[in-house]
């Protein structure tokens, strides 16, 4: 091992106010579709936050990863359109009343938001044989997935909001993106200042779907297995406090 692979972490003790920090980060990290500001994100932070996606855990340590920036008016023009269209069937495939309340959400900034992203996946980054992802071949999609948790995080992080956008069709994303057949869109992101954050998910102020219980997602073993009740009640309290802002 070299003397660089061997050194361990100076100070590794992370402060309360680094603990509550990131905590805050995580619980107030929102999915954001209509308050972006044009205002243009300058570089350094654009940079800060795309370092923090590449930071990500990855299989193999693939980092299979890019980040298209799209700027342009016009492709993103043709994306609202290819959004447009995959609305409009998605809509239709919701019934009755659940189509109304569908239809009438917003569910993408691509025009308002002053950057688009789309973070890709090739599959093919390190050869046909990746460590890790022998038997489970969507491992690198799900290391991808962790690239753009770390951006949406360091986004809010910066006081920046993040939209991810996944109501387009694939072949129509890949055409207008220029993207080989070994690279998958995994994620298209609207990225901006923002007006206000919403303290709660949009899906469940305006009555989609709540947040589930989570102890009623934790079990002991095997899948729905026994519950362990003192765990439970702690999590309920910790959930309880979560949604009042407590940790917040
Ligand atoms: C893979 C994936 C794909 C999408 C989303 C998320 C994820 C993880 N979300 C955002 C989603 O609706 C949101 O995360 C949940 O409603 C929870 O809200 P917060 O993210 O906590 O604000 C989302 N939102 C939206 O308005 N249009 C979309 O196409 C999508 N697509």
């Amino acid at each position: 091992m070299t003397d660089q692979a061997a050194a361990i972490q100076g100070d590794d003790s992370l402060s309360e106010a680094d603990r509550l920090g990131l905590y805050r980060v995580l619980l107030s990290r929102r999915d954001v579709r209509g308050q972006f500001l044009p205002d243009p994100i300058p570089d350094e932070v654009l940079a800060r936050i795309l370092v923090a996606a590449h930071h990500a855990p990855s299989v193999g340590f693939m980092q299979p990863w890019s980040f298209i920036l799209v700027r342009s008016p016009e492709v993103r023009e043709r994306i609202k359109n290819a959004f447009a269209k995959a609305n409009d069937e998605a809509a239709r495939m919701f019934e009755g009343e659940a189509q109304s309340t569908y239809r009438s959400l917003k569910l993408e900034g691509i025009l308002e938001s002053p950057i688009n992203i789309c973070v890709t996946c090739d599959r093919d980054r390190a050869g046909p044989v990746v460590l890790g992802r022998t038997h489970i071949p969507t491992m690198d999609l799900y290391s991808t997935v962790c690239a753009v948790e770390n951006l949406w995080l360091a986004a809010r992080a910066e006081g920046l909001g993040l939209g991810w956008v996944s109501i387009i069709s694939e072949p129509a994303l890949k055409e207008i993106l220029g993207l080989p057949d070994h690279v998958v869109p995994v994620a298209y992101l609207c990225l901006g200042r923002v007006s206000h954050f919403f303290a709660q998910p949009e899906l469940e102020t305006k009555g989609w779907r709540k947040r589930l219980p989570l102890a009623d997602l934790v079990s002991l073993d095997r899948w729905e297995g026994p519950r362990d009740e003192d765990l439970g009640k702690a999590l309920t309290e910790a959930q309880d406090k979560a949604e009042r802002g407590e940790i917040v």
